[in-house]
């Protein structure tokens, strides 16, 4: 059966796909596909003031145009800070058009005045299935850690290059290996919790 990951962020679904191979069962017989491997259709807007509401929005509208089921991804970082902000905003928070880099300097300037010991952050992600019957899986994950000063590192993607996260301390996630980055993501952690569930709604 086919399995499709509705992400239009291209570092994001390459995270994904690599998790999602690693961890679906072997004998789970599901293929992944991407948004390229089937018929466009309009993505929603996300306007869910949760992760948990937008990945549902993704997922169910993945759907609804192609009959598959679908896995989608909505994370964000949230800084103490900030009370809580970016959150479901990240992508989007220095406006458009979709800039990490924008984010990031827009970030950094937010964060001037804040000093080291309360630039707490915290990267969250929901994952949501949705089975063509009706079904509904979400799962969440977090992973902890600071913002810090300058940009550092070329891995990853969004705001990697300045979150350093508790787990590893001393670089940021955007210096860290795939491998490593996926042991303590929000994204690495929400995927392994759901894909056992995934080949089991699906099996
Ligand atoms: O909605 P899709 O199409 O999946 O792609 P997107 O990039 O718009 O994804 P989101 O709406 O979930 O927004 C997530 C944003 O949060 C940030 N983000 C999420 N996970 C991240 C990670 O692992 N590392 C760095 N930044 C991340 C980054 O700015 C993302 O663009
Ligand atoms: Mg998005």
């Amino acid at each position: 059966m086919r399995l499709l990951v509705a992400s239009r962020n291209a570092k994001k679904l390459e995270e994904m796909r690599r998790i999602l191979a690693e961890h679906l069962p072997a004998d789970s017989g599901l293929e992944v596909v991407g948004l390229d491997d089937v018929t466009p259709f309009e993505e929603p807007v996300e306007d869910e003031p949760t992760f948990e509401g937008n990945a549902l929005l993704k997922a169910r509208a993945g759907v609804a145009a192609t009959g598959l089921p679908t896995i989608a991804d909505d994370s964000g970082l949230c800084v103490d800070a900030l009370n809580g902000m970016p959150g479901v905003l990240s992508a989007r928070w220095s406006g458009p058009p979709k800039s990490d880099d924008r984010n990031n300097e827009l970030l950094l300037a937010q964060l001037h005045d804040v000093p080291d010991e309360r630039r707490g952050a915290h990267f969250a992600c929901a994952v949501a299935v949705v089975h063509p019957d009706g079904r509904e899986l979400v799962v969440e994950g977090r992973m902890d850690g600071v913002v810090i000063r300058e940009v550092r590192g070329s891995g990853g993607f969004g705001y990697d290059v300045l979150f350093v996260a508790d787990d590893h301390p001393g670089v940021t996630t955007a210096e860290l290996s795939r491998e490593d980055k996926d042991a303590i993501s929000h994204r690495g952690r929400a995927l392994r919790e759901i894909a056992p569930l995934v080949a089991q709604l699906l099996g």
